[in-house]
């Protein structure tokens, strides 16, 4: 085990290397840390070094912390998703001017609540660098709170806190009803709503909050380890950039990954497939320069695969939702039509393993919770997925899996060689 002084050397090393970039950049007049996400830009081994540099100061910090100021802090995590539901419900963000401070007299007279009050819930937020208070009585925002501006990012917080969360408030009772099950019913979620209907279909019920999840969906998508530049550094796509090559983006969405794609080649050709609601958005939202090489189809992929002579399948964040009984299921539909040399491509959060104790980790954990709650599905290990492809067939040989410094998501290849 690292000794104290090993950690902070190590700390005192990676911020070197940020801090010589961060003086770079604020050299050349660009973005402030202040302001801005200042390594969203930066080279990919920064952006690693940040991500190791947490790490170490998360274990530092439990390195130091008694096992009872740890627990306390557990056990008073609910008072943090307590403040984001209240920070949604009232929407505290938008009282606050985007670029300068406003007193709690003044948001106490535009939203009716009582002053005293507001202070709490503002300062109480503080304590998560979500607004700062820059003289006494006064609220600014932080980069954080700021960023809750984002429509988007809003109904993320919205997602997570009316969708999600409470769903996750039942999973106790959904195991105990349904242990074990593999059916996309019989979760958590089904019983905080009171429905039968798995969570897609029940969000097409009730397009308010299909849409918020689908705009939450979309703030997961962009900046730091999400973005999709990562996915871009995964594979050489330049080198199918041919006008003969056709990958299939299986259960696309509106297509935000193979919009990211289609931008980033000129020859070849895509399919975005979903649900025939959701593929209809994405055909009516399609960029007149990508008309030629992109298309969108109504296919449920549970059906036998429509499209053939197809060089890459690709899946992002499908069969995280789906238990390995349907998932494989999502996989054998894929063999009527697959050519020799056909790739599979996955990218989705990979499981580090068994007992990962780091914050980087933290993310995979939390959607492997979501996973489980909401859609009886699984955040998988490198090792799990290679399982999944055998159980599906033994024609498809695995290449392994690529991560690209900085990225949260991983790259799960697979060839058929029938
Ligand atoms: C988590 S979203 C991922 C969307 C997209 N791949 C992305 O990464 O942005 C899951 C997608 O699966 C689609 N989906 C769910 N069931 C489906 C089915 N049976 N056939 C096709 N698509 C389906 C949903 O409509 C949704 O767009």
């Amino acid at each position: 085990m690292s000794s104290l002084r090993e950690l902070a050397r190590t700390i005192s090393t990676l911020a070197d290397q940020l801090d010589d970039y961060n003086d770079g950049i604020s050299a050349n007049g660009a973005v402030s840390p202040e302001t801005k996400d200042w390594l969203q830009n930066a080279p990919k081994e920064l952006s690693q070094s940040r991500v190791e540099l947490i790490d170490t100061l998360l274990e530092l910090k439990y390195r130091l912390q008694s096992p009872q100021a740890a627990l306390e802090d557990l056990f008073f995590g609910y008072i943090d998703t307590s403040s984001l539901q209240v920070i949604y419900a009232l929407n505290l963000p938008s009282y606050v001017p985007v670029d300068q401070p406003i007193s709690y007299a003044a948001i106490a007279a535009a939203s009716g609540f009582s002053e005293h009050v507001l202070r709490r819930l503002y300062r109480y937020a503080m304590t998560n660098r979500i607004f700062t208070e820059p003289e006494p009585g006064m609220v600014a925002h932080t980069p954080i709170s700021r960023m809750l501006l984002h429509p988007d990012a809003f109904d993320c917080l919205g997602m997570t806190m009316q969708e999600l969360q409470p769903a996750l408030n039942h999973l106790l009772d959904a195991l105990k009803t349904n242990p074990e099950s593999t059916e996309p019913n019989q979760t958590a979620y089904n019983i905080a709503n009171n429905t039968d209907l798995p969570m897609y279909p029940f969000l097409g019920k009730h397009p308010d909050r299909a849409k918020r999840f689908g705009a939450g969906m979309r703030h997961f998508t962009v900046g730091d380890h999400t973005d999709l530049r990562h996915l871009i550094d995964a594979f050489p796509w330049k080198t199918y950039d041919r006008e003969d090559v056709r990958m299939v983006d299986v259960g696309g969405g509106q297509g935000a990954v193979t919009l990211r794609i289609a931008s980033e080649t000129s020859k070849m050709k895509f399919t975005v497939q979903d649900l025939e609601q959701t593929a209809a958005v994405g055909r009516s939202q399609l960029p007149d320069n990508l008309k030629e090489r992109v298309q969108f189809m109504g296919h449920d992929f549970f059906s036998d695969q429509p499209s053939k002579d197809v060089d890459i399948y690709f899946f992002r964040w499908i069969m995280h939702n789906w238990s390995d009984k349907y998932s494989v299921k999502i996989i054998q539909a894929l063999i009527p039509g697959l050519k020799a040399g056909a790739k599979v491509l996955v990218y989705e959060h990979l499981r580090e393993g068994d007992s990962v104790m780091k914050w980087s980790g933290k993310g995979a954990g939390y959607l492997d919770m979501v996973m489980l709650g909401c859609y009886n599905g699984s955040v998988r290990t490198s090792e799990e997925w290679k399982a999944l492809f055998a159980q599906a067939d033994s024609r498809f040989v695995w290449n392994g899996v690529t991560k690209v410094p900085g990225s949260a998501l991983s790259l799960v290849e697979v060839t058929w060689e029938p």
